[in-house]
């Protein structure tokens, strides 16, 4: 365990943050400090032709290797275990706070009612998926999590919408492994034995799941989430992503390749192999930060991959996840999904949690390396990721804090993956605890114990605006921790204001004096109005409420786990019946008028 693991949640010891040598706050006590408070250790410089020796890509580390004689269950393997899910001493998750989580609202929509799962034991999972989630140190599912795994056991396409760290990778990989890991023999692609792939007998990749993310590190951290919950099942996960040895990539896909998590670019690049990949047989097609994938820039790469399966028509269920969705995006995204999709947000589009105290600090342009090194040296040292917004920005940045004999790394755009992968891990690994990056990281990166998230600049609206700001606070306050995030405001930031204020607000955090005057004039926290994502546009979710009522969790529960098709009730009919439990469309729906919701929509609201 490292050094910087053991303080699992410094949140007691949080501090206000002092005022800086940048600000400009008026009467700003100005105690600035010639050396950290405390032992942020080592500066460390990484030594890439050593590392060039290194041959372990992410994307090659192992996996679970079914040998085909086990029946649908493979053996324990306790050395792997202790691989994929670490020190059982750190599993057990630390200081966490679910209150937060529990109280959020609950929205759904469409044409189906979810009965959420109160808690894993009564989802309905194999046994041994069910320990995989225990390995995993997940004791209670998430709000999106009590949703999605009966929705997706039930078979429909799903938009799930829910805050940055609130659990959705493992909201959709374990109900569809789930779901799939009875079923491997009979839907899976034939495959060498190991010992065969060994020898070197080679196969075409035919994956029965895709999941597509926008950036290359998260396509890795959602493989290594994979290889855990695909322990013991005959399922095989694989990546694929830009940058990363392609030799290798094709190598692995051809070992056998039923679950394929892949950055776009790459993912096309294979999908021209016809020997290489198909997507024949593909069953679930899942869009995490769906709603970067669905901008225009991603266009002509989203339309390839949906299009290129040659599957047969309703026989792929399509699931988008997100943290935010602005409403023009959610309208486009409602074209891929099945008209009985469901929807399920948790909170607001686009909130922050409650758990991220969030702090912006006023300071002149010109000062502010002086502002982010007196706010470094004020607090306790803690794992700390600063986002900048310019790829020159960051290389400055790593070579200033460098040379104040701090520990940090860098990454952005222009790295080669030899270097994003070493800047990553010596992060993860807390070698370097201090992290500076552009965007590419703001989006998913989940990495234990970031406590704090520095806005050295803050997101123009002109790219990401405050749907960045949301992800890039989001790397900290994860699932039910705390965590602190401080931005610096200069005069060029005017054009955010108004929505960073409202954000402020919605979470009751301090108002600075300067961002006062863009405070809207009715207070009123249920009435913010977040232009960029209007709920009153979605038809549905303003009447016709179906009434909750009481004993809603635990309804999903009972039936088994996956044989043959009939745990499914799958509503388009390609998996055999089912037990959809005979939720008719309700009559009531509002639906219509050409925006958002399924026909005869409606919503229920729950409250945690
Ligand atoms: N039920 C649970 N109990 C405890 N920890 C969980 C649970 N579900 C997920 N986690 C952990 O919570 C962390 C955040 O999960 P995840 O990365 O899936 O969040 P996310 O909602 O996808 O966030 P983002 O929007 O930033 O991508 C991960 O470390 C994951 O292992």
């Amino acid at each position: 365990m490292s050094a910087w693991d053991k303080n699992d949640d410094l949140k007691a010891a949080l501090p206000e943050v002092p005022p800086t040598n940048g600000t400009q706050a008026e009467g700003a006590v100005t105690e600035v400090r010639s050396a950290p408070i405390g032992d942020w250790g080592k500066k460390t410089e990484n030594n890439y032709d050593e590392n060039l020796e290194d041959t372990s890509w992410e994307g090659n580390v192992r996996v679970y290797e079914w040998d085909g004689e086990e029946g649908d269950l493979g053996p324990e393997h306790p050395e792997l275990e202790a691989v994929l899910f670490g020190d059982p001493a750190t599993r057990d998750p630390q200081g966490i706070d679910f209150s937060k989580i529990d109280n959020i609202t609950v929205t759904q929509e469409g044409l189906q009612r979810i009965h959420p799962i109160s808690s894993f034991k009564d989802a309905g999972l194999h046994p041994a998926m069910l320990r995989n989630v225990d390995l995993c140190g997940y004791k209670t599912p998430t709000p999106i999590q009590r949703y999605c795994i009966p929705a997706i056991k039930m078979g429909y396409d799903l938009l799930a919408i829910a805050q940055t760290g609130s659990g959705k990778t493992a909201a959709y990989l374990v109900p569809i492994l789930n779901h799939l890991m009875g079923k491997a023999k009979k839907l899976a692609a034939p495959r060498p034995h190991p010992s065969e792939a060994a020898a070197g007998a080679r196969v075409r990749a035919e994956p029965l799941v895709v999941v597509v993310v926008p950036a290359r590190e998260l396509a890795i951290q959602i493989f290594n989430e994979a290889r855990k919950f695909c322990y013991r099942t005959m399922l095989r996960p694989c990546v694929v992503y830009g940058g990363g040895p392609m030799r290798d990539q094709i190598d692995n896909l051809q070992r056998g390749c039923d679950i394929l998590i892949g950055s776009p670019g790459r993912l096309i690049n294979l999908m021209e192999k016809a020997d290489i990949l198909s997507l024949r047989r593909v069953k679930y097609m899942v869009i995490d930060e769906a709603d970067e994938m669905l901008h225009a820039d991603w266009e002509e790469e989203f339309n390839k991959i949906l299009g290129g399966g040659e599957q047969e028509e309703g026989n792929v269920k399509y699931m988008l996840f997100s943290a935010t969705f602005p409403t023009a995006i959610r309208n486009l995204a409602k074209t891929h999904l099945a008209e009985n999709y469901v929807r399920v947000r948790v909170g607001r589009i686009g909130s922050t949690h409650e758990n991220i105290k969030q702090d912006i600090i006023f300071v002149e342009q010109s000062m502010k390396k002086q502002a982010l090194i007196d706010l470094l040296y004020s607090l306790e040292p803690a794992r700390t990721i600063i986002f900048v917004n310019s790829k020159r920005t960051a290389d400055e940045l790593d070579d200033f804090l460098f040379n104040k004999e701090l520990p940090c790394t860098s990454m952005h755009s222009d790295r080669t993956q030899r270097e994003r992968e070493d800047a990553m891990r010596a992060f993860r690994l807390g070698k370097t605890p201090l992290f500076v990056t552009t965007g590419v990281t703001a989006r998913g990166i989940d990495v234990r114990n970031v406590m704090h998230v520095i806005n050295f600049d803050l997101p123009n609206m002109d790219h990401g605006g405050i749907q960045e700001y949301v992800h890039r606070i989001g790397r900290t306050g994860r699932i039910g921790h705390h965590g602190l995030a401080t931005s610096f405001y200069t005069e060029r930031d005017e054009p955010i204001a108004k929505l960073l204020t409202m954000t402020l607000m919605e979470t009751g955090q301090a108002i600075p004096e300067f961002l006062e005057q863009y405070k809207p004039e009715d207070t009123d926290i249920s009435k913010l109005k977040f232009e960029y994502n209007t709920d009153e546009e979605d038809p549905g979710e303003s009447g016709d409420a179906w009434d909750a009522g009481a004993g809603e969790a635990g309804e999903a529960s009972g039936d088994s786990w996956g044989t043959g098709g009939g745990d499914s009730g799958a509503p388009n009919g390609n998996e055999g019946g089912g037990d959809s439990g005979g939720w008719g469309a309700p009559t009531n729906g509002s639906g219509g008028n050409g925006g958002w919701a399924a026909p005869a929509a409606s919503s229920v609201e729950v409250a945690w």
